[in-house]
């Protein structure tokens, strides 16, 4: 496993930002487009916060989650919220927002819009993913009613209900994950480290974030 250990949590946030801004340009250097994911949840705020500051060509680039909650906008818990609060704004308001969430009553009515529109943006040029402390990661969650799918099936986003998580959710699957050129895991706290290192002897099914611990630098401060 490939941990990055921080002396705190701030410093880590704006490493991470300057990665990812440096990943970033340096696609754009040899490409018309990048793409980035990124999570939603509690911890990224701070290091959206820098990241949104990064002088580059925002104006070629595609932002989107790595998982959405279906609720509307003005939910407080809605991840684009946040985003649109902490990432989309600063230089980066002038990127290309690609969201997860549609609108309609249940994920499953949006899944042929949301192929379409994620095809041509795909493969990620940087994707960051947050983990829980049940070792889910996006929105794969175990005991997720369509882990088998987001695990191991070839659509590109997958719906799940899960017992860990309140309201339905839309997920990128874990081939969309798997195949991002820069993969980061961004955890904080002795639980989360607990439980990262705990994963690498559990199956997927047992441990989602598993399936992305020999592709992604992990980056981890306790506080
Ligand atoms: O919408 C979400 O909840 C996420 O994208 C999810 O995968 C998140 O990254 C983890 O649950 C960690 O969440 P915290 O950062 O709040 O601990």
């Amino acid at each position: 496993m490939d941990i990055v250990e921080y002396p705190d949590i701030e410093m880590m946030m704006m490493d991470l930002a300057n990665k990812l801004a440096g990943e970033l340009r340096s696609a754009l250097d040899h490409n018309d487009f990048a793409s980035i994911a990124v999570p939603g949840g509690t911890t990224p705020g701070p290091m959206f916060d820098s990241l949104c500051a990064a002088d580059l060509d925002w104006s070629r680039v595609n932002v989107m989650l790595t998982d959405e909650r279906w609720v509307p906008e003005t939910s407080e818990r809605s991840n684009t919220r946040l985003l649109r609060e902490r990432l989309l704004t600063d230089r980066a308001s002038a990127a290309r927002y690609v969201p997860l969430y549609t609108g309609t009553d249940t994920p499953e009515e949006s899944l042929d819009a949301l192929e379409a529109t994620l095809k041509p943006v795909l493969p990620l040029t940087v994707l960051l993913l947050g983990m829980g402390t049940d070792m889910h990661t996006a929105s794969i969650f175990p005991g997720a009613d369509r882990l088998d799918d987001a695990l191991h099936g070839h659509a590109r986003v997958v719906p799940m209900r899960a017992p860990g998580a309140p309201e339905p959710r839309v997920t990128l699957s874990g081939m969309v994950l798997r195949d991002a050129i820069n993969a980061h895991i961004l955890i904080t706290g002795a639980e989360k480290r607990e439980a990262i290192e705990r994963a690498r002897h559990l199956s997927a099914e047992e441990a989602p974030v598993s399936i992305m611990l020999r592709h992604a630098t992990i980056h981890w401060a306790e506080s």
